[in-house]
This record gives structure tokens, C-alpha cells and sequence, in this order.
């Protein structure tokens, strides 16, 4: 899309989360359109026209992925209008990282797609949702955000989805990147319909293999791993993921470590090496949440292995081997 074209308005789509959010006696909960969040901003930055679109009106911690890929074919519907400078997504920053990343998946577009939330509901005197709605706006109008893929702005802060991790369950500055530069391979349809089932496992000393083996009787299509350090656990788990890659299950390693590179490097039966062999692949740079999306995505286009193995390679850095 050439930047000339794209001189109409910003399609504000909410979905709810804390920026939309109200104090009840049963707790805070979604409650304000996104005329309200509008208002609240108060004109602060200079966002030219804004056309509203209320998808949903949920707490990002309940969202389905039928919801996720609802937002998704939002944005691909305000974009499909040439005029339209690009996209704003107020959501919920409990699942940000999936949702944003989910959108960054198939966006192809250069016109700036920007989630932002709040941390403070939008009745707390010191209210972060609208300094954050008045400044993802801004980005929208910020040359430098274009072609960037779908950005995340909260506290002052921008960060590229891809990578993005929620730090803090209530500072401000709530989100982190694992790093801020990593390759953005996509893919072309968004799906319509039923998606694959795809579990997630934070793994820990002592973790019971029946979780992996319970996985695989429910027919989850696929299973990402959050593994300790660098892509390691026991070897009895990597017996249950043999057999689950034997079942055509697709296994994905990552780790519950936030920061670094998941490398195959250590055997013994039980490390990312062992893993490896028995067939899980590894995701060098994106963590369980947004791998877990990732290959939500991939088996719903019935990827095969080595399409899933490809995508995330081509998420990392190419080292010479030997390096
Ligand atoms: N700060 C927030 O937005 C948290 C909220 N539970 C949500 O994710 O919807």
C-alpha cells in the first residue's frame, strides 16, 4: 500500500481488556465502547479521523482462539480499504502477546497495525488507557512505524509483537521482547472455521509424562513444550513425546526461561538434543505463548512437519555451522 493512498481514517477496534474496563463490586470488567475511549483521550494527539469498530467486549485472560482469529479478520477488513492509514486495537494485555502476534502472522500490509491496553482500569484516577490509546493513534501517523508489522504500544513504550512478553501484572510498562529484531516469516490465509487443537505444558522437576500422553488422547493436534533452560527436561518425557510425534502430533520445544536462544545443546536423555531426536522442533526465539499460536496457525492450514520445522527456523538467525 503506498503511503499517498493511505490518507483516510484509523479503524479503532476494541475488544475490551482493562483499558475498557469499569470497577464493580464483582471486580473490574469490560464495559466501555470505543467512543468512550475515545473521549478519554481527549484529543491529546493529532490522530486526523477515527472510524470505530466494537468486535467484542471481553477480558483478553477469557478469549478463545475463535476470538483471537476474530480480531484478526477485523483487521484485514478495515485494511482492505486503501484509504484507511492504518489500525488501532485496544485489547486486553493478559493475552496481548498471542492476539498482537497472532495479526502479525499474516500481516503483509505496510500501514501500521498497533494493539495497546492499560493496566489501571479506565475509571482509576491514575488511568494508563488513554496516554496509551492517544499514542498507538500517533503511531499510526509515524513514518517510522510503517512496514513494521503489528506493533504494541503501552507506557511509553513500542515494541514489535513478535517476541513480546507480558513483565508485570500491573506496572505500566508491562510488556518486554525477547528481542526486538527477529524475522517475520508469514503466512498468506487467515483461516475461516474450527482450528486445531494445540496444547501448551510449562515443564518442571518431577512433572508427571501423563500430561503429554493425556494430550494425545484428547487429539490435540499439536503440543508446545516450555521447557527448563535451554530446551532441556527429563528423559521421560521425551519418551511421551516420541510417542506422541508417532501419533502425528507436532511437538514444539521452547522455554520457560524469558531471554535467549532455545539451541539444541545438551544431551544426557533428557535435553533439547534427546527432544530433538524423538522429533520435537525447536523454537529458537519465540516463547510458549506465541509458539503455541504460531502452530495453531501453521495445523490449521494442515501444515506438515517439515512446513512447521521451516517456520521456525526461519524465525531465528542462520549460524554457520560449527558456530
Ligand atoms: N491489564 C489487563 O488488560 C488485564 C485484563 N485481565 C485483560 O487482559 O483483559
Amino acid at each position: 500500500m503506498a503511503a499517498s493512498e493511505a490518507s483516510g481514517p484509523t479503524v479503532l477496534i476494541s475488544t475490551g481488556g482493562t483499558i475498557a474496563a469499569r470497577t464493580t463490586a464483582d471486580g473490574a470488567v469490560p464495559a466501555l465502547a470505543p467512543g468512550d475511549l475515545l473521549s478519554a483521550t481527549g484529543g491529546e494527539a493529532p490522530t486526523g479521523p477515527v472510524r470505530t469498530v466494537d468486535l467484542m467486549s471481553v477480558d483478553s485472560s477469557a478469549m478463545t482462539v475463535a476470538d483471537q482469529f476474530a480480531v484478526v479478520r477485523a483487521i484485514a477488513e478495515a485494511l482492505a480499504d486503501p484509504t484507511v492509514a492504518g489500525v488501532v486495537v485496544t485489547h486486553g494485555t493478559d493475552t496481548m502477546e498471542e492476539t498482537a502476534f497472532l495479526a502479525d502472522l499474516y500481516c503483509t500490509d505496510d500501514r501500521p497495525v498497533v494493539f495497546t491496553g492499560a493496566q489501571l482500569p479506565a475509571d482509576h484516577p491514575d488511568a494508563d488507557g488513554p496516554s496509551n490509546l492517544a499514542a498507538a493513534l500517533a503511531t499510526v501517523h509515524d513514518p517510522a512505524a510503517r512496514g513494521r508489522g503489528v506493533l504494541v504500544v503501552a507506557g511509553g513504550r513500542t515494541l514489535p509483537a513478535r517476541g513480546l512478553f507480558k513483565v508485570s501484572t500491573v506496572d505500566p510498562l508491562a510488556f518486554d521482547s525477547v528481542r526486538t529484531d527477529l524475522p517475520r516469516p508469514v503466512l498468506d490465509e487467515i483461516p475461516v472455521g474450527r482450528t486445531a487443537r494445540v496444547d501448551m505444558f510449562a515443564l518442571y522437576p518431577g512433572v508427571s509424562p501423563g500430561l503429554i500422553a493425556a494430550a494425545v488422547a484428547q487429539n490435540a493436534a499439536g503440543i508446545v513444550l516450555a521447557a527448563t533452560g535451554s530446551g532441556n527436561t527429563h528423559p521421560d518425557i521425551v519418551a511421551e513425546v516420541s510417542l506422541a510425534v508417532t501419533h502425528g502430533v507436532t511437538v514444539v520445544v521452547t522455554s520457560r526461561v524469558p531471554y535467549g536462544e532455545v539451541t539444541a545443546t545438551y544431551g544426557g536423555g533428557g535435553g533439547a538434543v534427546d527432544l530433538s531426536r524423538a522429533g520435537a522442533i525447536v523454537s529458537p526465539w519465540l516463547r510458549a505463548p506465541q509458539a503455541r499460536m504460531a502452530l495453531i496457525a501453521l495445523l490449521t492450514a494442515r501444515a506438515e512437519p517439515e512446513t512447521v520445522a521451516g517456520f521456525f527456523h526461519a524465525s531465528g538467525f542462520f549460524h554457520a555451522s560449527g558456530a
